[in-house]
């Protein structure tokens, strides 16, 4: 399942966090890629203890806490500290699929990527190129967003993102460990949470409301790792 998170910061903050981004020190994003990774990746990355990285990561955690859509599709148990890269004079990353465990820096705990995000800190209209290609069941889909929107992708997708032949790409990137492992899971919880939030809307009888949240429960029971 791929959804677009629309404003996840807001006009301000981004501004904020580009002013920082663009005085940040970028060193190549080939050091830091798996052996497979490091043949198809071209582009610059803030070192992981990068104290303006730590700043901007941690209002990006803040607003996914605070973001109900992000928080009912992706059902996270635990969010990685956000990366960041950038990308210009035709850098790209080939396709590939990410690691799927991470070692958490600094701790002894290791997450598994279920879920991948990248937030956008550059408007389309400012480079050309740079579009996250992503292979799901119905094709390829071709993510190019605002500044301050995300997309949130299954861990599981091949995915690149194509050479940026005019102007910068910043992003950030992350993965999340999910209570739910499974994407076709995940799906139908957040399809079943949506549709009770449009019974509640659309005035319907409270009996039948409890009754499908506590299906919704009784799902997450099930299937949920923590
Ligand atoms: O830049 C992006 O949007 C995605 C980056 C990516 O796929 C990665 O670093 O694994
Ligand atoms: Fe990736």
């Amino acid at each position: 399942m791929l959804i677009t998170i629309p404003d996840l910061l807001p006009p301000d903050v981004v501004r904020q966090c580009r002013a920082e981004l663009e005085a940040a020190r970028w060193t190549d994003g080939g050091l830091t890629a798996g052996h497979v990774a490091a043949h198809v990746k071209s582009n610059r990355q803030l070192a992981l203890d990068d104290p303006a990285g730590a700043r901007i990561g941690a209002l990006i955690v803040d607003a996914l806490g605070r973001n109900p859509l992000f928080m009912s599709a992706a059902l996270p148990a635990r969010i990685l500290p956000p990366r960041f890269n950038r990308y210009e004079g035709g850098e790209h990353y080939g396709f590939h699929i990410d690691n799927a465990i991470f070692q958490v820096p600094g701790e002894p705990a290791r997450i598994r990527s279920d879920v991948s995000t990248t937030v956008f800190f550059s408007n389309p209209d400012e480079y050309e190129g740079g579009e996250l290609v992503i292979q799901d069941t119905y094709g390829e889909q071709r993510v190019k967003l605002p500044a301050g929107h995300a997309v949130v992708y299954p861990g599981t997708s091949l995915h690149r993102v194509d050479p940026v032949t005019r102007g910068v790409r910043y992003g950030s990137f992350f993965w999340t460990q999910s209570l739910v492992r499974d994407d076709g899971r995940r799906a139908l919880l957040l399809d079943q949470d949506i549709a009770i939030q449009r019974l509640i809307q659309s005035g319907a009888d409270a009996e039948i409301v409890a009754q499908l949240t506590g299906v919704y429960h009784n799902l997450l029971r099930m299937w949920s790792e923590l």
